[in-house]
């Protein structure tokens, strides 16, 4: 029996972290779950899975939260704040702890359970953009067991050597990592029409049922700029080791390419309880509710090179792994501020990319060494990136 933290719970990641566990009441006990603000939603999901604890990262809500913990008859104990978020990662009684909170605000319950020495299952690609090598040796340090659950990040892990050692393409005879992208909804509109993108046809991603802020990033593809450099802290590899590859369908969730020529490529439905259950279940395999692939429904498999005009977050986050930690942790904070102005109506969709990398182009880079640095370039960019927006920035 492994006993799960969720963080994140009520978010798309953490619905499907516990339908696949509810599947499994042998295998997983629900240790806590988090939420911050779908309070009505939380308690539902604690009344189905008994936690220990129910945590809620806005403090604000407590009253609230006890309030409805009564009225849902919740018997777990309720506690709020971020320090709660880290508690939950990192009790001795957890064994695995599934990261789903949104953006920076999962940097910390990530670490802490990282730091912790769990099993981690990892969706928050932004903790790992912010802080990659601090991250990754803090794994090494605890001897946490990092799962990919971001789907092309899974998929090149089931096709990676089992014996595969960080970072050593040479050894396991790699030739390159081939990251898999939709393209998004805009792959084919034309460029002259951007400025008029809404909000509604920005938040409708062509195959995946995923939250507002990475539905966003999937339309301008900073996610697979997220993921790109995702990949190269997660396996070791240097930006000259990894191609993007515009997939439309999304069947192919990503691929290695040998050098003898062959390819290994992970295959499904587009579905996230696939990952989910190979990072909590792995090295097993367990049922996950998802509809096995009809290769005779499939009536177009097709591949493009993505056009860096057509998607500018893209090239900026290539750039930006190129060029270190100070770039990536920046454009990460910039990132949730443009498409949070762009969410709320203030700047148009082509402003996101344009406010990122004018607010990359502000400030020269610093060397950054500790998570407080971090926290302090992450502050720094989003001050800076507020700023361009509130003096009135101009698609
Ligand atoms: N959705 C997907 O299919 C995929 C997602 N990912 C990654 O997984 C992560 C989660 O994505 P997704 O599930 O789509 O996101 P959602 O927006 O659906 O859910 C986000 C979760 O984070 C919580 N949250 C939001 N802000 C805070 C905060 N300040 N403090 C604490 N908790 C907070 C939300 O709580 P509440 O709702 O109660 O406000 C919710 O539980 C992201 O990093 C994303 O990039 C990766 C691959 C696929
Ligand atoms: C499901 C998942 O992992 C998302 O990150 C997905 O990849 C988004 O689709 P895009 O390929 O359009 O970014
Ligand atoms: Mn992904």
């Amino acid at each position: 029996m492994q006993t799960v933290t969720v963080l994140g719970a009520t978010g798309s990641i953490g619905c499907n972290t516990l339908d696949v566990i509810n599947r499994h009441p042998e295998k997983y006990r629900v240790f806590a779950i988090t939420g911050n603000s779908q309070l009505e939603l939380l308690m539902q999901q604690a009344q189905k899975c008994a936690p220990r604890f129910v945590v809620i990262a806005d403090d604000t809500h407590y009253k609230a939260a006890c309030e409805l913990a009564s009225h849902y008859g919740v018997d777990a104990e309720i506690l709020t704040g971020s320090h709660a978020l880290e508690d939950v990662s990192s009790a001795p009684e957890v064994d695995a702890v599934m990261a789903a909170i949104v953006g920076a605000a999962g940097l910390l319950p990530t670490l802490a359970a990282v730091k912790a020495g769990k099993r981690v299952l990892l969706a928050n690609k932004e903790a790992l953009v912010m802080s990659g090598k601090l991250f990754i040796d803090a794994a090494n340090q605890s001897g946490a067991k990092i799962l990919p659950i971001d789907s092309e990040h899974n998929a090149i892990f089931q096709c990676l050597p089992h014996d595969y050692e960080y970072g050593n393409f040479t050894t396991a005879g790699i030739r390159k990592l081939l990251l898999t992208g939709s393209g998004g909804p805009f792959r084919e509109r034309p460029l002259d029409s951007f400025s008029s993108i809404t909000i509604d046809e920005a938040s409708t991603h062509p195959n995946w049922s995923m939250g507002r802020k990475i539905t966003i990033d999937s339309a301008t593809m900073m996610n697979k700029g997220l993921e790109f450099i995702e990949a190269c802290w997660l396996f070791g590899a240097g930006a000259d080791d990894i191609d993007v590859v515009i997939h439309p369908q999304s069947i192919i969730h990503s691929m290695v390419q040998y050098i003898d020529g062959s390819v290994i490529a992970q295959m499904g439905n587009p579905d996230m309880r696939t990952p989910i259950a190979y990072g909590l279940a792995h090295p097993a395999r367990i049922e996950a509710g998802v509809k096995p692939l009809d290769f005779s429904d499939i009536a177009n498999f097709s591949f493009q090179t993505p056009c860096l005009k057509r998607y500018p977050n893209l090239k900026l986050a290539i750039d930006a792994c190129k060029e270190g930690q100070c770039a990536t942790t920046r454009m990460n904070a910039a990132n949730e501020v443009s498409v949070a102005a762009f969410l709320d109506g203030k700047i148009q969709f082509c402003d996101i990319a344009k406010v990122n990398e004018a607010t990359l182009n502000a400030m020269p880079y610093v060397s950054v060494s500790s998570i407080q640095q971090i926290l302090e370039q992450d502050t720094l960019a989003r001050v800076k990136a507020d700023e361009i927006i509130r003096g009135k920035f101009q698609c």
